[in-house]
């Protein structure tokens, strides 16, 4: 396949320039049923010397009109006649172009998380990815940039009276391959999943560091991807067959609560084509990569419907179908039981026994990482048709008779109307705050980026624009 790609590469890049897209989808469920917990981005690396040199050119076009939108186009040999294009196109919540920093991302993904997770709430990053598109290139410098958040508010905070450190930071680095997991902060040693009577997951043999200083933190990290590179070099590629995880519990003194952040860097799924030449071993090792992908989708996708349905009005007549989280299928998910755990609530998703299960708050994000060239197409298309499956059209409230509550059932009519009403003297642009989003897609968009557009209306402050942002939030939560 790849000489057939070399060999067109001026006949595709014809095609690829004539090529028009067609008019953005936007059809309402895509734009206004997916909930704030959940945010699906895509991350497409730049081009680096060796995809240069190896001659492959770019398949993987952001749409212009959107920032939700890829294309991928792929060359078909057809059997009778000149090679023809294929298209496609994938949907995200986001889609972070190859000059957008891994410090941007943070700011507009991550840096939400950390209030969040400091009041007890569960955040969750996944990077996922074929081999080389960036996963570990993403998450170690996300792993860096939130623990160096989190130590700077911790010792703000040390400066009060309190004897007590009240943001105590605890760091574990753990791998999964297969069902076999390791500590990375202790020499690779192997260590045990365990459940206990009351359903908590234990990482038994797994050292959790406290965290004093940044610099420690830091240390601790380079600790561990040394450990993964070590692996990879000694095993061929290991890095790309395991998943990492990296939890970062926060106690916070002042309030009794504990967070967690987990950071997490999956391994790469690979076509069963692309492993034949690689033998019974390798065949295996896919198998066990695609299968936890696979119950990790079935477990987000089951959380986000959870939140969704917990949206629902309690009292209605008919209870919907109840989501499943198969949580117990797979090492990874057993390790992330904190983001499925849905607790009591009304009864309605069918749990495989959480046991004690606390049904915390959680919001997950997930970067689908892509290379651009052409040679990895194949894989590019499979990494965004996993992103696009973790996508969960969760009931939507305000819909088939329901009445609307609160920003998360508006659309974009309502949400216009709400900010000329509530914008205050000096108004702020609907068209420039909210040109096409829903209420749940406003309630998404980042303080920066929320701040940012209000600051393009004339005379608009930043506490202006703060002011709004808290009256929509006010308004959510109270719905
Ligand atoms: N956004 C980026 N900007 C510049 N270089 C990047 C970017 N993303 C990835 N790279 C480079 O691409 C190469 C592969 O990245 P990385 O190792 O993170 O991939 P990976 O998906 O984790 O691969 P594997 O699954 O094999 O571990 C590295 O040399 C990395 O420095």
């Amino acid at each position: 396949m790849d000489q057939f790609y070399l060999k067109n590469v001026a006949l595709y890049q014809n095609l690829v320039d004539a090529f028009h897209p067609p008019p953005s989808m936007t059809s309402a469920a895509f734009s206004k049923s997916a909930p704030p917990e959940m945010v699906v981005s895509a991350r497409i690396r730049p081009f680096l010397q060796e995809d240069i040199a190896s001659g492959f050119p770019c398949a993987v076009y952001p749409r212009a009109v959107s920032s939700r939108v890829v294309d991928i186009h792929d060359l078909y040999n057809h059997p009778r006649g000149r090679p023809i294009l294929k298209s496609f196109n994938y949907k995200v919540d986001k889609v972070f172009t190859p000059e957008v920093t891994t410090e941007q991302i943070y700011q507009d993904l991550v840096a939400n998380l950390l209030p969040f997770v400091r009041s007890g709430g569960v955040g969750t990053v996944f990077a996922y990815g074929q081999t080389g598109s960036g996963k570990t290139f993403t998450i170690s410098k996300l792993e860096q940039l939130a623990i160096q958040s989190l130590t700077n508010s911790s010792s703000s905070n040390s400066n009060t009276s309190s004897s007590l450190r009240p943001l105590e930071i605890q760091l574990t680095i753990i791998e999964l391959a297969g069902n076999s997991a390791f500590d990375l902060l202790t020499s690779r040693k192997p260590i045990s999943i365990l459940e206990d009577s009351s359903g908590t997951i234990h990482l038994s043999g797994a050292a959790e560091h406290t965290i004093p200083t940044l610099s420690s933190a830091l240390s601790l990290i380079d600790l561990a991807s040394s450990f993964r590179r070590t692996e990879s070099t000694l095993k061929n590629d290991a890095s790309s067959r395991s998943h990492s995880i990296c939890r970062i519990r926060i106690s916070n003194h002042s309030t009794g609560t504990e967070g967690f952040l987990y950071l997490v860097d999956l391994a790469g799924s690979e076509a069963a084509r692309d492993v034949a030449s690689h033998g019974a071993e390798r065949m295996r090792e896919t198998k066990e990569i695609n299968m936890s992908l696979s119950v990790l989708k079935d477990c987000i996708r089951g959380r986000a419907e959870w939140d969704g349905y917990s949206r629902l009005r309690e009292g209605k007549k008919g209870r919907k179908v109840a989501p499943r989280i198969p949580f117990r299928q797979s090492a990874l998910t057993k390790v992330l039981k904190h983001i499925f755990e849905t607790g009591g609530g009304s009864g309605t998703v069918k749990e495989e026994g959480t046991g004690g299960g606390t049904g915390r708050a959680c919001k997950t994000v997930v970067i689908a990482c892509v290379n651009p060239s052409l040679g990895d197409v194949a894989a590019t298309k499979n990494t965004l048709r996993y992103a696009e499956m973790l996508r969960v059209n969760v009931p939507v409230v305000g819909t088939a008779g329901d009445k609307v509550e609160g920003p998360m059932g508006w659309g974009n009519k309502q949400v216009r109307e709400w900010i000329l009403k509530e914008s205050g003297d000096v108004p702020i642009s609907p068209e420039i705050l909210a040109p096409t989003e829903s209420g749940a897609e406003v309630l998404r968009i980042s303080a920066l980026e929320f701040e940012y557009r209000c600051s393009k209306s004339p005379g608009v402050t930043l506490e202006h624009a703060k002011a709004l942002r808290l009256k929509l939030w006010k308004l959510h939560a109270e719905s």
